[in-house]
């Protein structure tokens, strides 16, 4: 069954518009990503579906039920949707468990903040205040409070923000797990491409008011439908392809072709960094370099480089097990490759 339809969404701020023809699906059950940069209209979009704020045109339907279509709007309370934000936004002064329990009616509130405290890995908790809990669990405890009205549909607006990059991994591994054990549909808005790629079920890019691309994680990271959407999703080399058939001609050679989005006779060939090999001797295919830096990041180093000859980007990024020190080194590429179009959005 379908969660939530978006069909033609605008928004404006003002006379500023915002959202300009949002077309998004939801399939119930299912976790969704709203993945785009500052500024791009995800918290609006959030406000849109909860009702802070009204559509100027187009339909928002939850469940069947018409919430918007530009003319009439039910009232946010009467939308059965939660909504967890950035901050948490606890009460000071009440308790964890009085938190949970605000909205209940009180004859089911201590069985089911019970439950939920369970839920949220906060047992025994229920009686500190927010103050005396840690970053990461005041999160849990908003997240719980928002699931207590058993929600048709849950809202996270950069919930992981003000956390740190170990707790924020954790916390959003196990928000998704308590998410698909409550069995609720959620949507997450986020313009971090890792928490999108390991959160959700279905990512939809953002850019200029309009969804890019939508589709699974894995659709989007290795067959995006343009560069700039290849970029939102993490680090990209784009390299100049003539392609024939299953084969693409670039500077590193002719790589054979897995996917391409819709194309001429020339695009763009989509390079990982892990896709690219260097070595300190001449190898086929693979072209001279400097070496302009090396990030140690534990698990791996970042290398960046400065190809010679024509028909590469000026930078290119590797991945690489070893270091590499400044000086002169070979990068050749591996393929199959995935190639977009080298005109529109390719900046
Ligand atoms: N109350 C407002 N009045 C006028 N313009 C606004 C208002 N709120 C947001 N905007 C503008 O609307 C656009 C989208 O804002 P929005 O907050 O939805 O983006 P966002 O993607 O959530 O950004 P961030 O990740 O920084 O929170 C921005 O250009 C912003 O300046």
């Amino acid at each position: 069954m379908t969660g939530l339809t978006l069909t033609a969404l605008h928004a404006t701020h003002g006379r500023s518009p915002v959202l300009d023809g949002i077309d998004l699906t939801v399939e119930d059950g299912d976790l969704a990503c709203i993945l785009g940069p500052s500024g791009c209209g995800k918290s609006t979009l959030l406000r849109v579906v909860a009702g802070f704020h009204p559509a100027a045109a187009g339909q928002v339907v939850l469940h069947g039920r018409v919430l918007d279509d530009g003319r009439r709007r039910l009232p946010a309370e009467r939308r059965n949707i939660g909504l967890v934000p950035q901050d948490g936004a606890l009460f000071p002064h009440l308790t964890v468990a009085a938190n949970i329990g605000f909205g209940l009616p009180r004859a089911q509130r201590r069985e089911r903040v019970g439950e939920l405290l369970e839920l949220v890995g906060l047992g025994g908790l229920g009686e500190r205040r927010p103050h005396q809990l840690s970053g990461g669990q005041q999160q849990r405890v908003a997240l719980a409070r928002a699931l207590a009205p058993r929600p048709g549909l849950l809202l996270l607006d950069e919930p992981f923000a003000a956390l740190d990059a170990a707790l924020r991994a954790e916390l959003r591994r196990e928000v998704a797990a308590t998410l698909r054990q409550a069995g609720t549909t959620a949507i997450l808005v986020t313009h971090d491409q890792d928490e999108a790629l390991s959160f959700a079920d279905t990512v939809a890019v953002l850019r200029d008011g309009r969804i890019a691309q939508a589709g699974t994680p894995d659709t989007l990271y290795h067959r995006p439908a343009d560069a700039s959407v290849a970029r939102v999703l993490g680090e990209a080399n784009l390299v100049p392809a003539e392609l024939t058939g299953a084969r693409a001609r670039t500077a590193f050679g002719t790589l054979p072709v897995a996917t391409t989005a819709p194309t001429s006779r020339r695009g763009l060939a989509l390079l990982r960094p892990r896709q690219l090999r260097l070595t300190a001797d001449p190898a086929p295919g693979a072209v001279r370099a400097r070496v302009l830096g090396s990030d140690f990041r534990g698990h791996d180093h970042r290398i960046e480089l400065r190809p010679e000859g024509t028909g590469l980007p000026d930078t290119l990024i590797a991945y690489s097990e070893l270091p590499w020190g400044p000086g002169e080194a070979y990068v050749g590429a591996a393929g199959p490759v995935h190639v977009v179009p080298e005109a529109a959005g390719s900046a």
